[in-house]
Protein backbone atom coordinates (compact mmCIF):
# COMPACT_ATOMS: atom_id res chain seq x y z
CA UNK A 1 0.00 0.00 0.00
CA UNK A 2 1.26 3.75 -0.96
CA UNK A 3 1.44 6.03 1.24
CA UNK A 4 -1.54 8.36 1.94
CA UNK A 5 -3.36 5.21 -0.05
CA UNK A 6 -5.93 6.01 3.14
CA UNK A 7 -6.21 9.63 3.36
CA UNK A 8 -9.16 10.88 4.82
CA UNK A 9 -10.43 7.69 6.02
CA UNK A 10 -11.49 6.76 9.58
CA UNK A 11 -10.94 3.42 10.84
CA UNK A 12 -12.91 2.52 13.92
CA UNK A 13 -11.73 0.01 15.90
CA UNK A 14 -13.57 -2.27 18.66
CA UNK A 15 -11.60 -3.04 21.98
CA UNK A 16 -11.74 -6.23 23.52
CA UNK A 17 -10.82 -8.98 21.15
CA UNK A 18 -10.12 -6.85 18.49
CA UNK A 19 -7.48 -4.41 19.25
CA UNK A 20 -6.24 -6.06 23.05
CA UNK A 21 -6.97 -9.90 24.05
CA UNK A 22 -8.12 -8.51 27.25
CA UNK A 23 -9.99 -11.78 28.25
CA UNK A 24 -7.07 -12.84 30.90
CA UNK A 25 -7.91 -9.65 32.99
CA UNK A 26 -11.87 -9.90 32.41
CA UNK A 27 -11.93 -13.24 33.59
CA UNK A 28 -9.90 -12.51 36.99
CA UNK A 29 -11.90 -9.76 37.56
CA UNK A 30 -15.06 -11.18 36.82
CA UNK A 31 -14.06 -14.45 39.18
CA UNK A 32 -12.55 -12.20 42.18
CA UNK A 33 -16.43 -10.05 41.96
CA UNK A 34 -18.59 -13.46 42.20
CA UNK A 35 -15.95 -15.28 44.65
CA UNK A 36 -16.71 -11.66 47.06
CA UNK A 37 -20.22 -12.65 46.49
CA UNK A 38 -20.42 -16.64 47.46
CA UNK A 39 -20.82 -18.00 43.83
CA UNK A 40 -18.44 -20.43 41.73
CA UNK A 41 -15.78 -19.02 39.12
CA UNK A 42 -16.43 -18.97 35.62
CA UNK A 43 -13.78 -21.17 33.85
CA UNK A 44 -11.19 -19.61 31.37
CA UNK A 45 -13.12 -21.20 28.11
CA UNK A 46 -16.57 -19.81 29.27
CA UNK A 47 -15.54 -16.33 29.33
CA UNK A 48 -15.01 -15.41 25.86
CA UNK A 49 -18.72 -15.40 24.69
CA UNK A 50 -19.65 -13.14 27.66
CA UNK A 51 -17.24 -10.15 26.29
CA UNK A 52 -18.65 -7.68 24.00
CA UNK A 53 -21.58 -5.93 25.94
CA UNK A 54 -19.82 -4.50 28.47
CA UNK A 55 -18.87 -5.14 31.81
CA UNK A 56 -22.39 -5.47 34.01
CA UNK A 57 -23.57 -8.20 30.49
CA UNK A 58 -20.82 -9.51 31.28
CA UNK A 59 -21.55 -10.45 35.00
CA UNK A 60 -25.21 -10.98 34.29
CA UNK A 61 -23.84 -13.97 31.86
CA UNK A 62 -21.77 -15.00 34.65
CA UNK A 63 -24.30 -15.59 36.97
CA UNK A 64 -26.47 -17.05 34.63
CA UNK A 65 -23.89 -19.61 33.85
CA UNK A 66 -24.10 -20.91 37.48
CA UNK A 67 -27.63 -20.89 37.04
CA UNK A 68 -28.19 -18.07 39.70
CA UNK A 69 -31.31 -15.91 38.21
CA UNK A 70 -31.49 -11.82 38.23
CA UNK A 71 -34.09 -11.87 40.53
CA UNK A 72 -32.59 -13.34 43.34
CA UNK A 73 -28.91 -11.15 42.89
CA UNK A 74 -28.40 -7.76 42.44
CA UNK A 75 -26.10 -7.26 39.92
CA UNK A 76 -25.13 -4.03 41.31
CA UNK A 77 -22.76 -4.50 44.21
CA UNK A 78 -21.02 -7.07 41.62
CA UNK A 79 -20.21 -4.65 38.91
CA UNK A 80 -18.85 -2.05 41.68
CA UNK A 81 -16.34 -4.78 43.29
CA UNK A 82 -16.00 -5.92 39.54
CA UNK A 83 -14.92 -2.57 38.30
CA UNK A 84 -12.71 -1.73 41.10
CA UNK A 85 -10.68 -4.76 41.19
CA UNK A 86 -10.20 -4.52 37.34
CA UNK A 87 -9.30 -0.92 37.06
CA UNK A 88 -6.50 -1.75 39.69
CA UNK A 89 -5.22 -4.79 37.41
CA UNK A 90 -6.82 -3.29 34.24
CA UNK A 91 -3.24 -4.33 32.33
CA UNK A 92 -1.43 -7.16 34.21
CA UNK A 93 -2.02 -9.45 31.59
CA UNK A 94 -3.79 -7.38 28.64
CA UNK A 95 -1.79 -7.11 25.28
CA UNK A 96 -2.68 -5.95 21.82
CA UNK A 97 -3.08 -8.70 19.80
CA UNK A 98 -0.28 -9.96 17.21
CA UNK A 99 0.79 -7.21 14.99
CA UNK A 100 -2.04 -4.80 15.94
CA UNK A 101 0.60 -2.16 17.37
CA UNK A 102 2.47 -2.49 13.83
CA UNK A 103 -0.44 -2.29 12.07
CA UNK A 104 -1.84 0.86 13.83
CA UNK A 105 1.49 2.52 12.61
CA UNK A 106 1.00 1.90 9.37
CA UNK A 107 -2.35 3.03 8.93
CA UNK A 108 -1.14 6.08 10.25
CA UNK A 109 1.54 6.61 7.72
CA UNK A 110 -1.30 5.61 4.84
CA UNK A 111 -3.08 8.86 6.32
CA UNK A 112 -5.88 7.24 8.26
CA UNK A 113 -7.31 8.70 11.42
CA UNK A 114 -7.96 5.56 13.99
CA UNK A 115 -10.74 5.56 16.63
CA UNK A 116 -11.99 2.97 19.30
CA UNK A 117 -15.46 2.49 19.40
CA UNK A 118 -16.05 -0.25 22.53
CA UNK A 119 -18.74 -0.61 25.38
CA UNK A 120 -16.21 -0.67 28.60
CA UNK A 121 -16.61 2.35 30.35
CA UNK A 122 -14.75 5.56 29.05
CA UNK A 123 -12.22 5.67 31.99
CA UNK A 124 -11.52 1.96 31.89
CA UNK A 125 -10.71 2.03 28.12
CA UNK A 126 -8.48 5.31 28.13
CA UNK A 127 -6.78 3.82 31.46
CA UNK A 128 -6.10 0.38 29.16
CA UNK A 129 -5.04 2.06 26.14
CA UNK A 130 -2.91 4.78 28.29
CA UNK A 131 -0.69 1.96 30.38
CA UNK A 132 -0.65 -0.14 26.87
CA UNK A 133 1.17 3.11 25.82
CA UNK A 134 -1.58 3.49 22.76
CA UNK A 135 -3.09 6.99 23.39
CA UNK A 136 -1.39 8.90 20.66
CA UNK A 137 -2.35 6.70 18.23
CA UNK A 138 -6.41 7.62 18.72
CA UNK A 139 -8.00 10.63 17.66
CA UNK A 140 -11.31 9.46 19.63
CA UNK A 141 -11.66 6.83 22.26
CA UNK A 142 -15.67 6.49 22.92
CA UNK A 143 -16.83 4.22 25.68
CA UNK A 144 -20.24 2.84 26.32
CA UNK A 145 -20.99 6.20 29.27
CA UNK A 146 -19.89 8.47 26.64
CA UNK A 147 -22.96 8.26 24.06
CA UNK A 148 -27.14 7.66 24.69
CA UNK A 149 -27.02 4.62 23.09
CA UNK A 150 -23.58 2.22 22.95
CA UNK A 151 -23.33 -0.80 20.44
CA UNK A 152 -25.52 -2.32 18.99
CA UNK A 153 -26.79 1.14 18.43
CA UNK A 154 -25.33 2.85 14.91
CA UNK A 155 -24.91 6.23 17.09
CA UNK A 156 -22.15 4.95 19.25
CA UNK A 157 -20.12 4.23 15.78
CA UNK A 158 -21.41 7.53 14.80
CA UNK A 159 -20.24 9.44 17.73
CA UNK A 160 -17.07 7.98 17.53
CA UNK A 161 -16.17 9.26 13.81
CA UNK A 162 -17.51 12.56 14.21
CA UNK A 163 -15.48 13.22 17.68
CA UNK A 164 -12.42 12.12 15.35
CA UNK A 165 -13.42 14.75 12.51
CA UNK A 166 -14.25 11.96 10.25
CA UNK A 167 -17.12 11.23 7.78
CA UNK A 168 -18.86 7.76 7.87
CA UNK A 169 -18.89 7.96 4.13
CA UNK A 170 -15.30 7.02 4.63
CA UNK A 171 -14.94 5.05 7.58
CA UNK A 172 -14.58 1.32 8.67
CA UNK A 173 -15.74 -0.59 11.45
CA UNK A 174 -13.33 -3.26 12.56
CA UNK A 175 -15.06 -5.75 15.21
CA UNK A 176 -14.87 -9.57 16.54
CA UNK A 177 -18.80 -9.72 17.56
CA UNK A 178 -22.31 -9.98 16.31
CA UNK A 179 -22.54 -6.01 18.54
CA UNK A 180 -19.82 -4.73 16.27
CA UNK A 181 -21.37 -5.92 13.07
CA UNK A 182 -25.00 -5.05 14.01
CA UNK A 183 -23.29 -1.28 15.19
CA UNK A 184 -21.78 -1.09 12.11
CA UNK A 185 -24.78 -1.99 9.87
CA UNK A 186 -27.11 0.41 11.93
CA UNK A 187 -24.26 3.04 11.01
CA UNK A 188 -24.55 2.55 7.34
CA UNK A 189 -20.29 1.50 7.78
CA UNK A 190 -18.59 -1.70 6.06
CA UNK A 191 -16.98 -3.85 8.57
CA UNK A 192 -14.67 -6.19 9.18
CA UNK A 193 -15.19 -9.34 10.45
CA UNK A 194 -11.87 -10.43 12.87
CA UNK A 195 -12.09 -14.19 14.01
CA UNK A 196 -9.10 -14.13 16.31
CA UNK A 197 -11.59 -12.08 19.19
CA UNK A 198 -14.04 -13.55 21.39
CA UNK A 199 -17.22 -13.72 19.24
CA UNK A 200 -19.99 -14.71 18.72
CA UNK A 201 -19.48 -14.44 15.13
CA UNK A 202 -22.21 -12.10 13.17
CA UNK A 203 -25.22 -14.29 12.00
CA UNK A 204 -24.68 -15.72 8.03
CA UNK A 205 -21.55 -13.61 7.96
CA UNK A 206 -20.35 -15.02 4.68
CA UNK A 207 -18.36 -11.86 3.08
CA UNK A 208 -15.22 -13.68 3.07
CA UNK A 209 -13.69 -10.42 1.72
CA UNK A 210 -14.16 -9.05 5.40
CA UNK A 211 -13.37 -11.57 7.72
CA UNK A 212 -9.56 -11.35 8.46
CA UNK A 213 -8.01 -14.22 10.78
CA UNK A 214 -5.10 -11.56 11.47
CA UNK A 215 -3.54 -7.88 11.46
CA UNK A 216 -1.94 -9.36 8.07
CA UNK A 217 -5.74 -10.20 6.60
CA UNK A 218 -7.26 -6.86 8.94
CA UNK A 219 -4.82 -4.76 6.72
CA UNK A 220 -6.08 -6.45 3.30
CA UNK A 221 -9.81 -6.14 4.25
CA UNK A 222 -8.97 -2.48 4.78
CA UNK A 223 -7.50 -1.88 1.61
CA UNK A 224 -10.20 -3.69 0.08
CA UNK A 225 -12.63 -1.54 1.58
CA UNK A 226 -11.04 1.78 0.61
CA UNK A 227 -9.68 1.34 -2.96
CA UNK A 228 -11.78 -1.76 -4.55
O1 LIG B 1 -16.27 -4.73 27.73
C1 LIG B 1 -16.95 -5.38 26.92
O2 LIG B 1 -17.73 -6.29 27.25
C2 LIG B 1 -16.86 -5.10 25.46
O3 LIG B 1 -15.96 -4.24 24.98
P1 LIG B 1 -15.74 -4.10 23.38
O4 LIG B 1 -16.95 -3.34 22.88
O5 LIG B 1 -14.46 -3.31 23.32
O6 LIG B 1 -15.64 -5.47 22.81
MG1 LIG C 1 -15.12 -6.81 21.22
Amino acid sequence: MTSDTLSGWTIVFDLDGTLVDTAPDLHIALNHCLSEAGFESVPFESIRHMIGQGAKAMIEKGLAFQGVSQATTEVEPLWQSFLDYYEANICSKSRPFKDATRSLEALTEMGATLAICTNKTQHLAETLIGKLGLTSHFASICGADSVPQKKPSGEHILYTVDRANGSPAKAIMIGDSQTDERAARNAGLPFVYVTFGYGPAPEQWDDTRCRASSYVEVMDAIQSVASP
